[in-house]
C-alpha cells in the first residue's frame, strides 16, 4: 500500500524544481521504489479521464469516505488496467474499499469504453491519448525523440538502412503522433530540414536498446541543441574545410562537443587536422563529456581539459594560437527545458461534496523554470531508470529570481567576452537554453557593445550568412521580454535595442509550437576586420577607467582583480601622452599601450 501513499505524496508535493522523474528519485522518506511510483503515475495519468468517469459513476466516493479522489484513482487504476491488480495485502482496508465495489466498477469501465465507440481496452486506450492530447490543445504537434547521427561511426544512408530501415518516413512532426503504446505504429520517422543528419521519432520509439543506440552511430540529443555547432561550423565538406582549431568552453556532458566532432568528419580527411579543445569547469561533469566523447569515437579529435575554467584560460598561450571558433554554451536558468516527463496532470473524480458543482480536475502548472535537461538523459544510458539525472544548469531550487538571473546574465556576458577575445577566433557562437531576454538578446547586446568587440570588429553573423538549414529557421530574436512578469520587479517588460538586422541574427525556439521543441537561443558572432579598431565615444568610460582618471593605482588593482579572473587581463592606454604608461596590474598581467589620435584615457578589456 506504501505505494499509493508514496504516489500521492510526491503528487502532493510542493515543487522544488527539477523534472518530475528526478524528483521521485531524489525523494527521501519513500517506501516504494522509485521506478514503481513513476510507472504507476505515467500509467495512470494515461487513464486518467475514464477512470475518474468509472469512479463518479460508481459513487466509488460517497461510498469510501476513506478515499480520496487522488487515492481512488491510483487504486481503481490498478484494480481495474493492471496486470497485477492493487499493490497490497488483500485484507488492506484501502485494497477491500474499492475490490468490494469490483463488478460495479468493471461494469462502468466497459460502458466508458462502449460509449466511446472502442472495442477492445487497448482501442480505449489510444482513444484517450487522442482525446488527452486534444484537451491539451496538442493534437497539432508533438515533441519527438531527437535522434542525431554520428558521422564519425556511420551516415545518414547508413543508418536509413540499417536501424530505421523498417520505419516509415513521414512528412510533418505531426505524422508523428502515435495514439497507442504499440511499438509497430511508433516506426515513424521524420528528416529534419533544418539540421543535416538529425531525424525525428517519436517519443515512446524505443531506441536505446538498438546496436547503433550502444556504438555510437547515434545519439540523442535535441534539435535545438543541434543548432550551435552547426551555426559555428555550417555546411563543411571536403571541398569547404573548417579552418583552425575549436574550443568548446562549457562542454559538459558533451552534444555540442561530439556534434562538432561529427561535422568535421563531414570534411574527411584535412591537414592539418583540426582540434576541439572541450573543457567543463566541473569534474564530476568532465568525466561523463570525457565518457561522451569516447563513446562518440571522437577522441582523436578532442582534447579535454577537465576541471578548466574556460574564464581562466590563457587566449595567448601557443596551443591556441590556432583556434578560429568558439562555441559558448553557459550555465543558465534552463527556463527553456521542458520536461516531457513532468507531473503528469491527473483529472481526478469529484470528491463527494463537490459532485454535481464544477470540475475539480487537479491541476498543476507546468513547471517552467528549472527542468533536467534532456540532453543529459543519454548520459550515462543508464540514468533514464536507475538515477536522477544531474542537471545541465546549476540551478538547484527551480527557483529563478530577478537577482538570480543578472548573475547568470554577467557571467555568461564575460564568458563569451572572454572568447571573443582568442586572438584568431573569426566565429564564436553563443547559446542557452533559457526563454528570458536577460540572458539571450540581452547579453548579445552588451557584447556588441563591449570593448573587445569593438576593438577586434566582432558583429553578428547576418541571417544571409547562416548556413542554409538555420537560415530557413523562422523564430528569431525578440526585442522585448516575453516573460517579464515572471522574473520582473517592475510591471515594465525589460527591452533592447538590437536593429532589426542583429534581431534576425538570433535564433529562438519556443515550447508549445508546431516545432517540438523547448526554449533555445543561440547567436552567432563573426569577426568582421572592416569593422575592427572601433572605438567608444569619448566620455563613455568604464568604471576601470574612472579610477584611472583619478589616478589610484592601488584602486586599479583592485578593480581588475573583481573584474576578471583571467590570467591575462589587458588594459588599452589611449593617450597622447609618451613614453608608454606601464601600470603592474596584477603580478602576471603586462599593461600593453595602444597610441592612438585621442586626448580621452579610455580602458578596456580585450
Ligand atoms: C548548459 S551546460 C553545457 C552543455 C553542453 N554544451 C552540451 O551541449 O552538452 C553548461 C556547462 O557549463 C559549465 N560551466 C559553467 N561555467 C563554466 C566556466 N566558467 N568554465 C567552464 N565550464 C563552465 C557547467 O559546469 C555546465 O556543465
Amino acid at each position: 500500500m506504501s505505494l499509493y501513499f508514496d504516489a500521492v505524496t510526491v503528487l502532493t508535493a510542493p515543487s522544488s524544481g527539477g523534472s518530475f522523474k528526478s524528483r521521485i528519485y531524489s525523494a527521501k522518506n519513500l517506501r516504494a521504489t522509485p521506478s514503481q511510483i513513476y510507472a504507476l503515475v505515467v500509467e495512470a495519468a494515461k487513464w486518467d479521464r475514464v477512470l475518474a468517469e468509472v469512479i463518479e459513476r460508481a459513487g466509488l466516493l460517497n461510498l469510501e469516505r476513506k478515499l480520496t479522489p487522488l487515492l481512488a484513482l491510483l487504486l481503481v487504476h490498478d484494480h481495474l488496467i493492471s496486470k497485477n491488480g492493487i499493490a497490497a495485502p488483500a485484507a488492506h482496508p484501502l485494497r477491500q474499499a474499492v475490490e468490494r465495489h469490483k463488478v460495479r466498477l468493471k461494469a462502468e469501465l466497459a460502458k466508458a469504453r462502449v460509449r466511446r465507440g472502442c472495442a477492445s481496452l487497448a482501442d480505449l486506450k489510444a482513444t484517450l491519448l487522442r482525446e488527452k492530447r486534444e484537451a491539451n490543445g496538442i493534437s497539432g504537434f508533438v515533441y519527438p525523440r531527437w535522434v542525431r547521427i554520428n558521422n564519425i561511426r556511420s551516415s545518414f544512408e547508413e543508418q536509413m538502412q540499417t536501424t530505421f530501415s523498417a520505419y516509415k518516413t513521414v512528412d510533418s512532426l505531426a505524422g508523428l503522433a502515435v495514439d497507442s503504446d504499440d511499438r509497430a505504429a511508433q516506426r515513424l520517422l521524420f528528416v529534419d530540414p533544418n539540421i543535416p543528419d538529425l531525424i525525428a521519432i517519436p517519443y515512446g520509439a524505443d531506441i536505446t536498446s538498438t546496436p547503433a543506440y550502444k556504438k555510437g552511430e547515434i545519439i540523442l540529443q535535441d534539435k535545438a541543441s543541434c543548432f550551435p555547432a552547426y551555426l559555428l561550423l555550417g555546411n563543411v565538406s571536403p571541398q569547404n574545410p573548417w579552418q583552425g582549431d575549436l574550443v568548446d568552453g562549457c562542454a559538459a556532458p558533451g552534444n555540442k562537443t561530439t556534434h562538432m566532432a561529427s561535422i568535421l568528419a563531414k570534411q574527411k580527411e584535412t591537414k592539418p587536422r583540426n582540434q576541439i579543445f572541450s573543457m567543463d569547469a566541473s569534474k564530476p561533469r568532465s568525466k561523463i563529456l570525457q565518457k561522451m566523447v569516447s563513446l562518440a569515437s571522437s577522441d582523436s579529435t578532442v582534447t579535454i581539459l577537465p576541471g578548466q575554467d574556460f574564464l581562466a584560460l590563457d587566449p595567448t598561450e601557443e596551443r591556441f594560437a590556432n583556434v578560429t571558433g568558439l562555441l559558448l554554451d553557459p550555465s543558465c536558468s534552463g527556463s527553456g527545458i521542458v520536461g516531457r516527463d513532468d507531473i503528469p496532470q491527473l483529472t481526478l473524480p469529484k470528491a463527494p461534496e463537490t459532485q454535481g458543482k464544477s470540475s475539480q480536475g487537479k491541476k498543476r502548472k507546468r513547471q517552467g523554470d528549472s527542468h533536467d535537461d534532456p540532453r543529459n538523459q543519454q548520459v550515462p544510458a543508464a540514468s533514464n531508470t536507475s538515477s536522477a539525472p544531474t542537471d545541465e544548469n546549476d540551478i538547484p531550487s527551480g527557483i529563478v529570481d530577478s537577482d538570480r538571473l543578472t548573475k547568470l546574465s554577467n557571467l555568461q556576458a564575460r564568458i563569451v567576452e572572454h572568447a571573443l577575445s582568442f586572438p584568431s577566433a573569426t566565429h564564436v557562437t553563443y547559446s542557452t537554453c533559457s526563454i528570458h531576454l536577460i540572458e539571450n538578446e540581452a547579453v548579445v547586446e552588451r557584447l556588441l557593445a563591449s570593448d573587445v568587440a569593438r576593438e577586434r570588429g566582432w558583429r553578428l553573423l547576418r541571417r544571409d550568412e547562416q548556413p542554409d538549414g538555420l537560415r530557413k529557421w523562422k523564430h528569431r530574436g525578440v526585442s522585448e521580454d516575453r516573460t517579464s512578469t515572471a522574473i520582473s520587479k517592475t510591471d515594465t517588460p525589460m527591452s533592447v535595442n538590437l536593429s532589426q538586422d542583429d534581431l534576425e541574427a538570433c535564433l529562438r525556439c519556443w515550447s508549445g509550437d508546431a516545432e517540438g521543441l523547448g526554449g533555445f537561443f543561440v547567436a552567432g558572432f563573426v569577426r568582421d576586420q572592416s569593422l575592427a579598431g572601433r572605438l567608444k565615444r569619448s566620455g563613455q568610460t568604464t568604471g576601470l577607467s574612472k579610477t584611472m582618471k583619478n589616478g589610484a593605482g592601488s584602486q586599479i588593482r583592485r578593480k581588475c582583480t573583481m573584474l576578471t579572473t583571467c590570467r591575462e587581463f589587458y588594459i588599452h592606454l589611449h593617450l597622447n601622452a609618451s613614453p608608454p604608461i606601464m601600470i603592474p596590474v596584477r603580478r602576471r598581467h603586462v599593461l600593453r599601450e595602444t597610441r592612438v589620435p585621442s586626448s580621452q584615457a579610455n580602458f578596456g578589456r580585450i
